[in-house]
């Protein structure tokens, strides 16, 4: 225990020193160095304070200093966890093939297929503890996850998450629609008792960080009962919602001739009490400004998911007219949509999408690297409602976190003695990967190198 603080103030504090990385609502990117971080035995972050407040603070807290984690001085920094706010844990074993064709065929000829092997509660488990383990060693410390329709494997993906320590949103799909492969739905009343047990058997298990979602796939899996039945059942119970909305073309256009009366695609959702402060939804890609304001209105978050929207060919998603229209943004990886599962290559990603939107039009404000840093954190954690708890290192937050040593004996890059820590920073961004992360925090838990098997 480092420096023996009674257990009533929360057990052993730890006491990190060195430089910390993050965004405010004021700043998409501050470095703070050198600084000193105590996490209490809850898991949270009690101070951080500039290094010359050591001796105070070391009286205050009751720590010693060789008591204290010291980071090496440019080499080592810690950045809040990252936050994947849109993953399908279920269409893990297609990650990286299976992407040439557009959604609405890739859907039946790919990924309705692999999600219907999760009936094998085995096959779940064995999958589940990969996709959980591959998301972790790459820093992400929150994840919001799409199961499947199978609500025993989509509590197996709870047992998993809870077991390797991650943070997370699951959601077990609902869909009673799906003429192109049938074998891969469920009844209406299926889809809502089955909702209501996931969430009931969840409850009961009382995993400390791993909330249900309630997960309507999107307007074509979902009848309009289906939609207003889950509707209500959020309203009562207060839930959280995710889905999909206009990802691509195609599908737009389709959803409009299957919802004539609606003025648009939130629309759909927003008369079937789905579009609300809890909602977040994927891609986005085509939503006019009417839609963003609805989004604002309700207070819905967007997950862009920019390397799902190229390897679809759905679209390009523009999140700056999202930002100026005040919706909340964070940044999902889509798998298997997108080919990767590392947070650092949506970061990419959705640079290379502002990019080409300003090649097409020429005062096009681009969002800058240290924006995009801030969806992937600060801003995922808002879409995720998740911002008074995590997302940054502020005082009362709960430590998650990611120690990044940039001279690993592997490192995908080089550090040159003149480099500012701007720049180290800004090449683990576009060239660092899981070699670079070397231990992950959640709640103020090593869980990376892993807990368990
Ligand atoms: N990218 C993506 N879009 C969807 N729309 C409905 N289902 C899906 C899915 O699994 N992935
Ligand atoms: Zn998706």
């Amino acid at each position: 225990m480092a420096g023996g603080v009674p257990a009533a103030l929360g057990g052993s504090l730890r006491v990190f020193k060195g430089t910390f990385i993050h965004s405010t609502d004021t700043s998409p990117l501050e470095i703070l160095e050198p600084c000193i971080l105590g996490v209490n035995g809850l898991g949270k972050i009690v101070f951080i304070e500039t290094v010359d407040k050591e001796q105070e603070l070391s009286e205050k807290w009751h720590f010693k200093r060789e008591n204290i984690r010291e980071l090496q001085p440019r080499a080592e920094f810690f950045i809040p966890g990252l936050i994947d706010t849109h993953i399908h844990a279920s269409q893990y074993p297609n990650m990286g093939a299976c992407m040439d064709l557009p959604l609405l065929e890739w859907l039946v000829k790919y990924t309705f297929p692999v999600e219907a092997k999760f009936k094998d509660l085995k096959f779940a488990e064995d999958t589940y503890s990969k996709v959980v383990r591959r998301t972790l060693r790459n820093g992400t410390t929150t994840a919001c996850y799409f199961a499947t329709i199978h609500t025993d494997s989509s509590l197996k993906l709870c047992e998993v998450v809870d077991r390797l320590g991650q943070r997370a949103f699951v959601g077990k799909v609902c869909m009673d629609l799906n003429e192109l492969f049938p074998e891969y739905k469920e009844l209406l009343s299926e889809s809502v008792n089955e909702t209501e047990r996931f969430i009931a058997e969840l409850a009961g298990r009382e995993y400390p960080l791993v909330k249900p979602i309630v997960t309507p796939r999107f307007v074509l899996s979902c009848s309009a009962e289906l939609m207003q039945r889950l509707g209500t059942f959020v309203t009562h119970n207060n839930l959280h919602i995710q889905s999909h909305i206009s990802e691509s073309r195609k599908e737009v256009e389709v959803v409009k001739k299957t919802f004539p009366t609606c003025k648009n695609y939130s629309d759909i959702y927003n008369r079937h009490g789905l579009l609300t402060d809890k909602t977040i939804m994927a891609h986005g890609v085509y939503l006019s400004d009417q839609e963003l304001e609805l989004f604002r209105k309700k207070g819905a978050a967007i997950s862009h998911c920019p390397n799902s929207n190229f390897s679809l060919c759905s679209g390009l998603f523009d999140a700056r007219n999202a930002l100026n229209h005040k919706v909340i943004i964070g940044l999902g990886t889509d798998v298997s949509g997108g080919y990767s599962p590392s947070m650092l290559n949506a970061v990419r990603s959705a640079i290379d999408v502002t990019k080409i939107l300003s090649l097409r039009s020429s005062n096009y404000e681009k969002l800058s690297y240290q924006e995009v840093f801030r969806l992937a954190t600060l801003g995922g954690s808002k879409a995720l409602g998740l911002d008074k708890l995590i997302g940054n290192f502020e005082v009362g937050k709960d430590f998650d976190a990611v120690l990044v040593k940039t001279n690993v004996p592997d490192s995908p890059f080089d550090v040159f003695p003149d480099d500012p820590q701007k720049d180290i920073f800004q090449k683990f961004l576009f060239l660092g990967d899981d070699r670079n992360m070397i231990e992950v925090y959640v709640a103020g838990r090593k869980v990376v190198p892993f807990l368990a098997p």
